[in-house]
């Protein structure tokens, strides 16, 4: 798989504080990563560092499997910061003046515009445009040079659920185009929603990096019980796939760290003269690991 960013021991201290640390992980073409944290994570702080403008204090990283070359950036479009146009001119001729900026060719500002859905709105003023248009339009002008890779901070926030959904729908579209994207963001529903991998950050660590899908299909729990719960729970203890193993009101609910079918555990519990009156194999989902992740943290 081609590499599009490497990260290695990334740091960035502010005076004593620790905002980014140790940071490492690779980017591959073609996926949607999310850098997911709570806020004063060191999202940002990040995302300044691989776009050169926070100098890091420590580690490195490259773009494209070359070491640092400035024109490594041109291949990069971000949005990082509140979209700034002019509020009296159209959407085509902001488009317009980013282009001259960009050196991008102003034929694409039409298959742009028609991207984000604001193709019939190209001659309106930009003090007329809604935020979610108005970031939709931001979008449109970090396209513009047909960048390899999407750089968006929090791109939904402070839209409305309509304006949600579509800033959702056209960051997958332009992923399913090719663009890899990297989308930093507070909302674990946003991440499950759009990304491929999460690296979930807290306090600048690095709590979990890889797939969502893989996260989220992590081994799962059982809840069971039987007439007799204490031979149950002493049982449950004796079987090495389990991690943790809890009370529950009349249920016993039994983590696993390794795969356990049902069928398997059933048949176990059978040979040790246990007969479960209840057996219900559950998967946590990311937003109550997400949360578990965030809490041991504190
Ligand atoms: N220029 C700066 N000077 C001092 N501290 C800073 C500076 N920039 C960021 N920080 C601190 O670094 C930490 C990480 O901030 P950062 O903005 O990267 O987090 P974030 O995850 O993007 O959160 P948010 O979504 O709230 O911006 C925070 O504690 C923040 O206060």
């Amino acid at each position: 798989m081609e590499k599009v960013l490497e990260i290695n021991h990334l740091t960035k201290k502010f005076g004593r504080m620790t905002a980014v640390d140790n940071l490492s992980f690779s980017v591959e073409k073609g996926n949607v990563y999310g850098l997911l944290g709570p806020n004063g994570s060191g999202k940002s702080t990040t995302l300044g560092m691989i776009l050169n403008v926070v100098n890091p204090t420590d580690g490195h990283w490259r773009w494209f499997e070359k070491e640092h070359s400035i024109d490594s950036l041109k291949k990069v479009g971000a949005i990082i910061e509140r979209p700034n146009f002019y509020p009296y001119l159209s959407a085509e001729k902001n488009l317009e003046n980013v282009a001259l900026i960009k050196g991008a060719s102003k034929s694409k500002i039409d298959e742009k515009l028609s991207i984000v859905g604001l193709l019939d709105r190209k001659k309106d003023k930009f003090s007329t445009f809604s935020l979610g248009m108005k970031q939709r339009l931001a979008i449109a002008a970090a396209m513009l040079n047909d960048p390899d890779v999407l750089i968006l901070d929090e791109p939904t926030n402070g839209l409305d659920p309509q304006g949600i959904i579509k800033i959702r729908e056209i960051i997958l579209d332009i992923a399913a185009k090719g663009t890899t994207i990297i989308l930093a963001s507070h909302l674990l529903d946003e991440v499950e929603k759009v990304c491929s991998h999460v690296v979930i950050l807290e306090k600048g660590k690095t709590l979990y990096s890889g797939r969502v899908d893989e996260m989220t299909a992590s081994f799962g729990y059982f809840e069971l019980s039987s007439a007799d719960n204490s031979v149950l729970f002493q049982a449950l203890n004796s079987i090495t796939a389990f991690d943790k193993i809890a009370e529950n009101g009349s249920q016993i609910k039994a983590i696993l760290k390794e795969d356990l079918s049902a069928e398997s555990l059933n048949r176990i519990l059978f040979e040790k003269g246990i007969v479960l009156t209840h057996l219900v194999k559950r998967k946590e989902s990311l937003e109550n690991q997400f949360l578990q992740i965030t809490q041991n943290q504190n």
